[in-house]
């Protein structure tokens, strides 16, 4: 009798529903786009691990006299192996592949490798993880021999040619590819580049990229210069001789090669992809293997950090809170591959003999496992902030202390490496008024590059729209006339509601009473404190004003001019009545304006939030809205950014300066009344 041990529908039964429909997401490819981080506002789409098994061969003098295979592939997918609890049983296990004995290298990595190489030249990350008990076939998997070379030769010889052809002259992007190589060997991270470098730390950038300052990575071109690097690097890894396996590898290895592309037009994308190939220790039976002393002591490593690994895809799999990535340096590297944001596959590795069956069984358990945990792959894309020639605008003009802070990058502000990237070193020198794009609105940026896309398909000659430093200037200039325009509107506007204030309280006897006719109301109502105690604006009728000529400094006026008619709601709202009415009309000068959105301008971006109550229409609420808000997103650059903060509209920012304005402006102007 049959019993399919970890079947699909087995274990969808205890997978959670929005988890399934990630699943059937990934696997029907339903809407896929590609999510760059210039885009980082929508989540990326799922895709599964990948896991395909390999069965080892019986290997010389493995193979007893009547031994038989413990277990056996079904198809292309499938295998089954006895059932140790049942002898009349076979547990059944399905994956993405199954690949048998007589597989060659090639089947293997033309299977399940190749075609995920392609996602680095889109800016992704890819992880290959080889995984199994100890003597399986891991190394001889993942390396091969020169006779039959493995994923790793192959992997690097397909990326090479395929960046060469990509990098070609006339092709849009220059790529360059990075290698790297270390080990974790008793929890230390061992640069096997510079083996003297000693214990590297791992860190995580704010992004959620996975870093290790200080790893040596060597340029390569060819594949002689891969070789030249990683040939004598492999000798400097850890291994030795067990009861089971004579060369048994005793650390992890990780090989990480990374694509950088450059955009050689504008806008000068750069988008990088990591691949990393893993070859995993294999985990040991220490009954089995013999293990002594430091054998020993690596073997307990080795084994903790996989069970490690374990627990970090059950807590995938079961949508814990804590996924424990840091409890071993193996899981917290294979952050980004495991629930994170690579194209991973993970090749088991089994053994056939049956003295392996336990471990081939708790292989294949993990194995199955980790084929439920989704990753969400995204293209590591970002601008080239120093390409274009810079238009001289002083970097306060350009960048706000905090996008001043963001433009460095956040690798550099992270962890300190010692190799930043060109482009945030040379930025600093070199600055554009493009360099805001990093900080605009992705929506906004995603617009400019394809409208810049689209110039180019048009055959627009010569130099794109974003490089053009005249057509660069032009749009500076025409967001400059648009913003003076609106100031303009504004002001027009304020000097509208200012007026039919004054005209209704003019019209309003008793209001009227209880002001002297050359006070400006509304505003003296409240004492705003900022740097000096405020004065109180002083309007004057015309004829005050022809009398008084001898005040050559008084900026605000209202003049009254009469015989002018006006219609007003009397308070029996059905007979409108015509009356004739004394018309008030403000007049502020420019200057003074100017001073009064200064002032305004100043105190949002310096006052405490207590200072900020002190101006009109300002409360406690709103005073801390606007504190936090400059703590997020840096000074305001005009008074109007006030509606950027949440919770005030532009009807209540509108009104909030109409209620400040003249009122600091006067303050700042006039003498003490
Ligand atoms: N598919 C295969 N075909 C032929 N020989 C193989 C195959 N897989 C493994 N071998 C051989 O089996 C032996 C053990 O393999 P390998 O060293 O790759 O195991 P491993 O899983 O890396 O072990 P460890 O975890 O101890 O390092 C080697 O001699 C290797 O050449």
């Amino acid at each position: 009798m049959e019993r399919r041990a970890q079947g699909r529908s087995r274990m969808d039964a205890g997978v959670p529903v929005r988890r399934r429909r990630e699943m059937a997401a990934a696997t029907s490819g339903a809407s896929r786009c590609r999510l760059s981080k210039v885009g980082a506002g929508r989540r990326p789409p799922p895709a599964r691990v990948r896991v395909a098994v390999r069965l080892r061969p019986f290997v010389d003098g493995t193979a007893g006299e009547n031994d038989t295979p413990c277990v056996r592939g079904l198809d292309s997918c499938s295998l089954e192996i006895a059932n140790w609890r049942n002898h009349q049983e076979t547990l059944k296990y399905q994956f993405d592949a199954f690949y048998g004995e007589r597989s060659s290298q090639q089947d293997i990595y033309a299977g399940s490798v190749q075609p995920i190489l392609r996602h680095l030249l889109e800016g992704q990350n890819a992880s290959v993880l080889a995984y199994g008990p100890t003597g399986a076939g891991k190394t001889h998997t993942m390396l091969g021999s020169p006779e039959q070379p493995g994923v790793i030769p192959r992997a690097l010889m397909d990326l090479l040619q395929l960046t060469r052809e990509e990098s070609a002259e006339g092709r849009p992007w220059a790529l360059s590819v990075t290698m790297s190589y270390l080990e974790i060997y008793q929890e230390k991270v061992l640069d096997l580049l510079e083996p003297s470098s000693g214990d590297l730390v791992i860190r995580e950038d704010c992004r959620g990229n996975i870093l290790i300052p200080g790893l040596t990575q060597k340029p390569i071109t060819s594949f002689a210069d891969f070789e030249r690097h990683f040939l004598p690097a492999s000798r400097n890894r850890t291994v030795g001789a067990t009861r089971l396996n004579q060369r048994s590898s005793r650390s992890h290895a990780v090989l990480l090669v990374k694509v950088d592309q450059r955009e050689r037009l504008a806008p000068f994308r750069q988008r990088e992809g990591k691949l990393y190939l893993i070859d995993l220790a294999g985990s040991e039976d220490n009954r089995r293997t013999g293990n002594k002393g430091l054998r020993l002591k690596e073997s307990g490593a080795i084994n903790t950090s996989l069970f490690v690994l374990g627990k970090v895809v059950d807590a995938l799999n079961q949508g814990l809170p804590r996924v424990p990535y840091r409890d071993s340096k193996l899981t917290r590297l294979l952050q980004d591959s495991l629930g994170g944001s690579a194209h991973s596959i993970l090749i088991a590795n089994i053994a056939p003999e049956r003295r392996f069956y336990l471990d081939t069984v708790s292989a294949l358990n993990f194995a199955a496992r980790s084929k439920e945990v989704i990753n969400r792959p995204f293209t590591n894309e970002s601008l080239q902030l120093h390409v274009l020639a810079p238009i001289k605008l002083s970097k306060k003009e350009l960048l706000g202390p905090s996008e001043a802070k963001r433009a460095r990058g956040p690798e550099e502000e992270e962890t300190g490496s010692p190799e930043p990237p060109a482009a945030a070193s040379s930025a600093s020198q070199k600055l554009s008024p493009l360099q805001k794009l990093s900080s605009m609105d992705p929506a906004m940026v995603e617009r400019l590059l394809s409208l810049d896309r689209l110039l180019g398909s048009q055959g627009s000659q010569g130099t794109p729209l974003l490089s053009t430093p005249r057509r660069e200037r032009m749009v500076l200039m025409k967001t400059v006339e648009a913003k003076d325009l609106e100031i303009e509107r504004l002001k027009m506007k304020q000097k509208e509601l200012e007026a039919k204030v004054l005209a209704q309280e003019a019209a309003d006897p008793k209001e009227k009473e209880n002001y002297s006719p050359t006070m400006l109301r509304p505003l003296a109502r409240r004492t705003v404190t900022v740097a000096k105690p405020l004065k109180k604006a002083v309007v004057m009728p015309l004829q005050l004003i022809q009398e008084q000529a001898a005040y050559p400094s008084a900026e605000i006026h209202i003049l009254k001019k009469k015989g002018r008619k006006r219609k007003l709601e009397s308070l029996d709202a059905s007979e409108p009545e015509e009356r004739g009415e004394d018309c008030w009309e403000l007049q502020i000068s420019p200057e003074l304006l100017a001073h009064g959105r200064q002032k305004i301008l100043d105190l949002l971006n310096e006052g405490s939030a207590r200072d900020l109550r002190s101006l009109q229409r300002i409360g406690q609420k709103k005073a801390q809205l606007i504190v936090g808000w400059r703590e997020l997103h840096g000074p305001f650059s005009q008074v109007e950014d006030l509606e950027r903060v949440e919770g005030i509209s532009g009807k209540q920012m509108e009104s909030f300066l109409k209620a400040n304005i003249l009122g600091l402006a006067a303050g700042q102007r006039c003498g003490p009344s």
